[in-house]
């Protein structure tokens, strides 16, 4: 029987940051993956629906400067951007998984079982090891309702060869904002159904309100309160129904949440419990088996889901299992970006002594470009320290990631000043932000 190090499960940006570590380190390490080796975020998320954000930013720019430098705006060739998108996309597992091996990791492919708490068996082979992490992420949830089998993910929309003219996305989470704002932008007519009236509920709720007028404003049609019952197939079109409500469109996307991938693989065979978030696991992200762990997506905390999460969580436990540490995992700040046009940012905390709220978009970095709406939102403590911020504009990635160091270097408005930072640009503005 083969006997590893550490085996890994799951090939995603959690997994395999974990694997090059260990093995960087000396291990003996092995990944099973049992898709597309590079996982979600290269393949079927952050990435690809970057590349469509990239189109729809190019766009709405020269919208904005419309009458400004630009005439008649087209709308974004569907086809054409998912070919390009595909350039991204279609070598990724083969170099993910040529990279891994390059870097003297063994890669296997298939649906791994566990046989007993150290043996796990892929295509009838058993494979041994002194750790395992599991790192198998999330899949798309369908909402139980009658004809769920009408429904698209994110995962087939961001592969659709073409996109229809009338789009309906179900949930108002980061994918449903996102995916609505690329549809909008090829010339779909699209709508949001949700059910109940908090959009992207972990942000500040003026802003994701905001968020949600400058997106009715190009066209996209929010319908809050609207319990989906029933997708029904009628012809061509699906029937979107609920109570006193209907709804036709071409194709209807579940953006109600994931679920985590905790099932085929026979974990209580090895001891380790999950919960319907993911694998439960110990302030060192230990299952209940200490010789098992789990980073990333898969895991029952509350941490948000997100790449660099992932990441941080793989170099964590990579140092535990190489006992370069006993301490609990810290994480920290988080600073999340929903990809719209405009984008919504947030990090750190949302109340605080002081609050500086403010309309910027007649300030000259967002106004030379005509942006239709940028708001800035700075919490302070009681020592004037920026603690935390939301942002609503076309800049708002950049300058989130600039807070979050702001923040971490527990900055006050009288640090700023006597920061240069290059100007014109958003992070120029800081110290009058404050
Ligand atoms: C549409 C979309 C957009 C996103 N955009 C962003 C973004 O902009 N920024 C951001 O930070 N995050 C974003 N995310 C979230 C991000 O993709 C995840 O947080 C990240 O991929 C998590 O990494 P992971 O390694 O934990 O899991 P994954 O990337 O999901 O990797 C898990 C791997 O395990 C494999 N696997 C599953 N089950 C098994 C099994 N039984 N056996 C073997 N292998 C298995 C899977 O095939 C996959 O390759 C987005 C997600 C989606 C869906
Ligand atoms: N930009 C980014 O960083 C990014 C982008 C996409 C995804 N992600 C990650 O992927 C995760 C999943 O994204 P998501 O958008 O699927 O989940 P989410 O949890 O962000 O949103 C799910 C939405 O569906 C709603 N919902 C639940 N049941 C519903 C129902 N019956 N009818 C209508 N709406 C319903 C929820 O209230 C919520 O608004 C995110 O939480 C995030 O961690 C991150």
């Amino acid at each position: 029987m083969e006997k590893f190090d550490t085996i890994i499960i799951g090939a995603g940006p959690g997994g395999l940051a974990a694997a090059y570590d260990l093995s960087g380190a000396g291990q003996n390490v092995a990944v099973i993956e049992n898709n597309l080796w590079g996982g979600t975020c290269p393949n079927r998320g952050c990435d690809p629906k970057k590349v469509l954000i990239g189109a729809v930013e190019a766009r709405d720019r020269m919208v904005q400067l419309q009458g400004k430098g630009f005439g008649d705006v087209p709308y974004v060739n569907w086809t054409d951007l998912e070919k390009f998108k595909e350039t991204f996309t279609d070598p990724v597992s083969d170099s993910s998984k040529k990279g891994a091996i390059d870097a003297g990791i063994t890669t296997i492919d298939g649906e791994p079982k566990f046989v007993s708490d150290k043996e796990v068996s892929v295509n009838e082979v058993t494979y041994q090891a002194d750790h395992f992490i599991i790192a198998t992420g999330q899949r798309p949830s369908y909402l139980d309702v009658k004809g769920k089998e009408n429904l698209l993910s994110s995962t087939d929309f961001l592969s659709l060869k073409q996109m229809p003219k009338e789009v309906t996305i179900i949930g108002a989470g980061y994918i449903a904002f996102e995916l609505a704002t690329i549809a909008n932008a090829t010339g779909a007519k699209v709508h949001v159904v949700h059910h109940n009236d908090h959009p992207l509920k972990a942000f500040n709720e003026k802003y994701a309100l905001e968020l949600v007028k400058q997106l009715e404003n190009k066209g996209v049609e929010f319908h809050f309160n609207i319990d989906t019952k029933e997708i029904a197939k009628s012809g061509d079109k699906f029937i979107l129904k609920a109570d006193n409500f209907e709804l036709s469109s071409d194709i209807v996307i579940g953006a109600t949440g994931r679920i985590p991938n905790v099932d085929y693989l026979d974990l209580d065979k090895a001891g380790v419990k999950v919960d319907r978030h993911g694998v439960v696991v110990n302030k060192q992200l230990q299952s209940s088996n200490e010789r098992i762990f789990a980073i990333g997506d898969v895991v029952s905390t509350k941490a948000p889901k997100l790449t660099p999460v992932a990441g941080f969580e793989a170099s964590y436990v990579s140092d535990v299992i190489l006992q370069k540490t006993t301490s609990d995992i810290k994480l920290p700040l988080i600073p999340t970006v929903v990809y719209g046009s405009p984008k919504l940012a947030q990090v750190g905390e949302q109340t605080g002594s002081k609050v500086v709220d403010q309309d910027v978009t007649k300030w000259f970095t967002y106004s030379h470009t005509n942006e239709p709406k940028a708001k800035v939102r700075i919490v302070l403590n009681d020592q004037s320290q920026i603690i935390g911020a939301t942002l609503l504009s076309n800049e708002a990635d950049s300058l989130i990631n600039l807070l979050t160091k702001a923040i971490e270097q527990k900055m006050t408005h009288e640090d700023v000043t006597k920061e240069i930072l290059a100007y014109p640009t958003a992070g120029s503005d800081l110290e009058y932000l404050i």
